[in-house]
């Protein structure tokens, strides 16, 4: 849940009584992390929406639990205190020295890709998105949004002094945006919990180097011991070209060449009081033409704005695969893409353009495929999914970047 347009939280589901984890650990925080534009999102649809288009461009901040810092040169003058730019105190998480911490994270970004990361403390990622992984350990976390992971951290060293804990912009050029930052302080006799760490806060990875964010995508297994058996083989297969077109003059997101508009009458109402004109009767289609289609370059004007829904049989068992391509400025960006009341098995990720016809489904994990509920789709690239339709209803399947479903880059199985 996006904190720009006003909700913000984190459930925590706990465990059955007696059940045992995989892993164990003293103590618990969660960690939220989002950004912040100091322009309203009603300030930002206007021009998301407005012909010629203005994007949202990056936020002014990021934000750790709430808490943020911007650079103060950029505000208007008189909003910012100039000797004080950090404006307010960081959050603060503390540690007990010796002690294994249980950090539950999500982000709640509206548009940014992070790389969250703690000076010092190597993470070891045990649980994505609800579900245990096999696990691994990282120096930090990429971690889109609309995600959840938790990771182990051991609050072992000196307990003398604090330490930053870092989110960084990847994947967008962040450049008037400042990390957020947040420290780490050891509950320890005569150390100050308000003293800046010593260092100078991680700088994060360089925000265009994709492979590495892949890769991280690609060490995520399920655990040994709870791999959800998947069934062998898909009913069906939607295969989704993600990409911007120019519709009457406005840009738009499309899925194969349908930008998605919400009907003015929920799906569910209309379907229960058969209300055949409240949204698109005929349907969506299922591929792009993959064929032909150049994913490096700007998609061809032949989008169209509508509100038609991917008809599913309960029960069945469906694959699609995410296909990047480039947006009218000829550039890929990372689309985050989260499914509503499913979780599906994540089958794999490819370079470049997905051909159903060649040996694409033999490159796919079939044997311990984590599950997750979004799943990024990084640039010039392809992500793969299945899940079963077990959950009838009317569903949203949507990039996350709000300013995307926004311009329509969503699809609705149902
Ligand atoms: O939807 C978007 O629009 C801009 C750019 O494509 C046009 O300005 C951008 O970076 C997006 O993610």
């Amino acid at each position: 849940m996006q904190r720009v347009a006003g909700l913000n939280g984190m459930i925590v589901v706990t465990v059955p009584e007696g059940f045992v984890e995989p892993f164990s650990y003293d103590e618990e925080h969660t960690v939220l992390l989002g950004d912040w534009w100091h322009k309203s999102v009603y300030e930002q649809a206007t021009g998301l929406s407005a012909n010629p288009f203005v994007f949202v461009t990056e936020p002014q901040s990021l934000l750790i639990n709430g808490r943020g810092m911007f650079n103060c040169s950029l505000a208007p003058s008189g909003t910012c205190n100039a000797s004080r730019p950090d404006c307010a105190l960081p959050t603060l998480f503390t540690a007990v020295p010796g002690k294994t911490y249980l950090l539950r994270i999500g982000s709640l970004t509206s548009l940014s890709s992070l790389y969250f990361e703690i000076e010092g403390h190597p993470m070891m990622v045990v649980e994505a998105d609800g579900h245990y992984v096999r696990p691994f350990a990282v120096r930090g976390l990429f971690i889109y949004s609309g995600e959840t992971y938790s990771v182990l951290v051991k609050a072992d060293q000196d307990p003398r002094r604090n330490y930053w804990a870092a989110s960084h912009v990847v994947g967008r050029n962040p450049s008037q945006t400042p990390s957020g930052k947040a420290v780490v302080s050891y509950a320890f006799n005569g150390n100050n919990p308000w003293m800046p760490p010593p260092t100078a806060p991680p700088a994060g990875p360089p925000w265009n180097n994709t492979a590495i964010r892949v890769d991280q995508s690609r060490a995520i297994f399920a655990h040994p011991h709870f791999v959800e058996p998947m069934p062998a083989r898909a009913d069906r297969t939607l295969l989704f070209l993600n990409t911007q077109n120019r519709i009457d003059g406005h840009i738009k997101w499309t899925i194969n060449g349908v930008s998605l508009m919400f009907p003015a009458t929920p799906y569910l109402v209309a379907m229960k009081r058969g209300m055949k004109d409240a949204y698109e009767q005929r349907p969506p289609p299922d591929m792009y033409d993959h064929m032909s289609h150049d994913i490096s370059a700007p998609a061809p004007t032949n989008g169209t704005v509508g509100s038609p829904v991917y008809r599913l049989a309960l029960g069945s068992v469906v694959d699609v695969v995410l296909q990047n391509s480039n947006m009218l400025n000829n550039k890929s960006e990372t689309h985050p893409w989260h499914l509503h009341g499913h979780d599906f098995w994540v089958l794999g990720y490819g370079e470049g353009k997905f051909n159903p016809a060649a040996d694409a489904w033999r490159l796919l994990n079939v044997r311990d495929p984590i599950m997750k509920n979004t799943v990024p789709l990084h640039p010039d690239g392809w992500t793969a999914v299945r899940f079963r339709a077990d959950n009838p209803g009317v569903w949203l399947f949507h990039c996350h970047v709000e300013a995307h479903v926004f311009m329509g880059g969503g699809a609705v199985p149902g």
